[in-house]
């Protein structure tokens, strides 16, 4: 790699950021795009080579059969969140979820008998998803990785069809940035980094 690839690719390293989902519209990746998002999201750490999580897209009209189905479930047990989760996933249903043009749901599969620790296997997920953004926003495409009740509800859970070994470990919502968004504040590696000595 040339010193001026390395530059770029370091430039973009510090400054890729997530978009808001109310910010995430159409157009999303190509097909094509799309199958190297992915490629990209499962070349992923994975402690004994297990494999422990599997990738479900919505897209097209699949969107508007989910929203439909999560509204119904979300008038059944909005009363277990707060006013503003409410307001926030109200916003997602109604809107962002068929803004969006994809959705990726990164699915947890967790083998409990295995000798690799479950959390182990969860993180492995979490590897996931963020190789997915980073692959998004390397195309120039914006995303965004949420959970909250989209993840947890045990109706949702149901009608997306997570099993009993499973674990949603994100759902990321991908397309192009309405607007420029501002980034946030980042950590301070003072607070965050410590130098072991015996
Ligand atoms: C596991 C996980 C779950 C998250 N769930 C939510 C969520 O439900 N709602 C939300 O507004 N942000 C959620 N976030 C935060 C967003 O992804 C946020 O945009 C992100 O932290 C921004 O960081 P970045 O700009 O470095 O990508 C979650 C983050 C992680 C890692």
């Amino acid at each position: 790699m040339s010193a001026t690839d390395k530059q770029k690719l370091l430039q973009f390293l510090a400054t890729r950021r997530s978009t808001p989902t109310p910010n995430i519209t159409s157009p999303g990746p190509t097909p094509e795009e799309l199958t190297n998002i992915l490629t990209i999201g499962l070349r992923t750490p994975d402690h004994g080579k297990m494999e422990p999580w599997r990738l479900m897209v919505v897209e097209g009209e699949a969107k508007k059969d989910l929203a439909e189905k999560l509204a119904k479930n979300f008038a059944i047990e909005k009363h277990t969140l707060t006013p503003k989760q409410q307001e926030k996933l109200n916003q997602i249903i109604t809107k962002t979820i068929v803004d969006a043009p994809i959705i990726v749901y990164v699915i947890s599969t967790i083998d409990k008998q295995s000798h690799i620790p479950a959390n182990e296997q969860f993180l492995s997920s979490g590897a996931v998803c963020m190789n997915i953004l980073w692959a998004v926003n390397a195309y120039g495409y914006a995303a965004n990785w949420i959970t909250g009740w989209l993840a947890y509800s045990e109706q949702t859970k149901k009608t997306i069809g997570i099993k009993d070994n499973e674990e949603v470990a994100g759902i990321i919502f991908i397309g192009s940035a309405t607007e420029p968004c501002e980034d946030r504040k980042r950590p301070d590696l003072k607070e965050k980094v410590s130098f072991w000595s015996a």
